[in-house]
């Protein structure tokens, strides 16, 4: 048996909903949190599958963690030096930033390779020479990396790639370095600032967040701390798209906009209309007309990767053709298979989607192959006609914080049952 999504097409939605903290730090705080010697409480944690397989992480390690609705509290009080084998690094792509904190913390870690989304090769050899810069030694064997270190020395590393991950798990083991690290060609997300806050309340020196190089200064302390997450600039943008595609007037709550601007101006562009209201967006979406627009990937601030697939169920809806150029994962393009089977009329070439539209959508069996094909789906069923079935649910569960109940709060029908494999 396995569960699908089912969603009834064409209810236009109305009302407002409020953004979840953001995955992609929750999933990097956690991880952090070990490196200090005192309780971490961090507040506005999504509901997601990514978090329970941290949380059952945690508990390997030996830390004590309460969750409680929004709140997570970690102690790792008495945490203990324990290899991360389990099937539970595999649910998830950010079990590697354990790799960072453990060594950190313990100058040594054994832990298997990661999981997450299959978008193409994602390989992590700029997070392994960081690792090696700073003096650990790397073995890999049976799927299982081990990485350990007399000590770990602060030193200059440039990144080929302005990678989020390696920006990150380098940061995690650099707090703990003797003397200074400087990471040059640093990735910008706002996700990064989010864990270099958490951090630097724990007791680390990071300087330069948020430009193309950071400088740690490492310490031989972390104590605890609080913290609240920022919100997920990935399910809001989600939702803008969501609220564009199948809304009246939507108000979207709990929102950084500086976050989502290479969306919102794409948004404009296509002729969707928006009101930015401090943290809220409202929009006013259903419209005829769309505008086709052309869009590239591109690393923060530029359009996130992690939008396009959602985004181009909405470009089928417009008149004329866009193209989508992929610049960070070249094979994200599951989505528009899928999509065809809805009615959509998309051809993948290298790296690229050409998007021809308007296509109307109807209800079909459809896969998620990834978390945000998955979003891509789920749009496509609030406007196709008749019965979407979405397979896969898993992933999109990993990522999206309730959101069958969110979109039933704004009118959408929604179910969810078990069908025969
Ligand atoms: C948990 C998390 O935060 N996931 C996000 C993170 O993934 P993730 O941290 O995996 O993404 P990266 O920024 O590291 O990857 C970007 C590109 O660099 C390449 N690369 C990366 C590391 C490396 O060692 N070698 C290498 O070649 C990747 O294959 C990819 O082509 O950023 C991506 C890009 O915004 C988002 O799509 C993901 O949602
Ligand atoms: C690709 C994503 O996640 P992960 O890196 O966790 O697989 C995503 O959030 O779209």
């Amino acid at each position: 048996m396995a569960e699908v999504i089912a969603i009834e097409g064409g209810y236009k939605l109305n009302g407002t909903v409020r953004i979840s903290g953001a995955k992609n730090a929750t999933v990097a705080l956690i991880p952090a949190a070990v490196l200090s010697d005192g309780p971490v409480e961090i507040l506005g944690v999504p509901e997601i599958s990514d978090v329970e397989a941290l949380a059952i992480l945690l508990e390997e390690l030996k830390c004590k963690v309460e969750v409680d609705g929004e709140r997570i509290r970690i102690d790792p009080t008495h945490m203990e030096d324990i290899p991360l084998v389990s099937d539970a690094v595999n649910k998830l792509r950010a079990s590697y930033y354990f790799m960072g904190a453990l060594l950190g913390k313990y100058k040594r870690v054994k832990i298997k390779m990661p999981g997450g989304c299959y978008l193409g090769p994602r390989p992590i050899d700029l997070h392994l020479k960081g690792f090696e810069a700073l003096g650990a030694k790397i073995t890999y064997e049976n799927d299982t990396y081990l990485l350990e270190a007399e000590e770990l020395v602060g030193t200059s590393i440039y990144l080929d790639f302005a990678s989020v991950g390696a920006t990150i798990n380098i940061m995690l083991a650099a707090v703990r370095a003797k003397g200074k690290t400087i990471i040059e060609n640093a990735a910008k997300e706002p996700e990064i600032i989010d864990v270099a806050n958490l951090l630097t309340k724990m007791g680390a020196k990071i300087r330069g967040v948020g430009t193309d190089t950071i400088t740690i200064e490492g310490v031989d302390y972390l104590g605890g701390t609080f913290h609240e997450i920022i919100p997920d600039r990935i399910e809001a943008g989600t939702f803008l798209i969501i609220a564009a595609a199948a809304g009246e007037r939507v108000i979207i709550q709990n929102i950084i906009p500086q976050h989502l601007e290479a969306l919102i101006s794409k948004l404009k562009e296509m002729g969707v209309k928006m009101d930015v209201v401090g943290d809220s967006i409202v929009v006013y979406g259903a419209k005829e007309g769309l505008k086709p627009v052309d869009i590239k990937t591109q690393i923060y601030p530029g359009f996130a990767t992690d939008l396009q697939q959602p985004l181009t169920t909405l470009l089928t809806q417009a008149q004329g053709v866009s193209h989508v150029k992929e610049t960070i994962y070249v094979e994200r393009f599951k989505h528009c298979g899928q999509l065809n089977k809805m009615g959509a009329n998309i051809e993948v070439g290298e790296a690229s989607s050409m998007i021809s539209g308007a296509t109307p959508l109807h209800g079909a069996r459809v896969e998620a192959t990834d978390l945000r094909c998955g979003a891509a789906l789920v749009v496509a069923g609030l406007i196709a006609s008749g019965k979407t079935e979405i397979t896969n649910v898993y992933h999109i569960d990993r990522g999206y914080d309730n959101i069958d109940n969110k979109l039933i709060t704004l009118g959408a029908h929604i179910t969810r049952y078990e069908i025969e494999d």
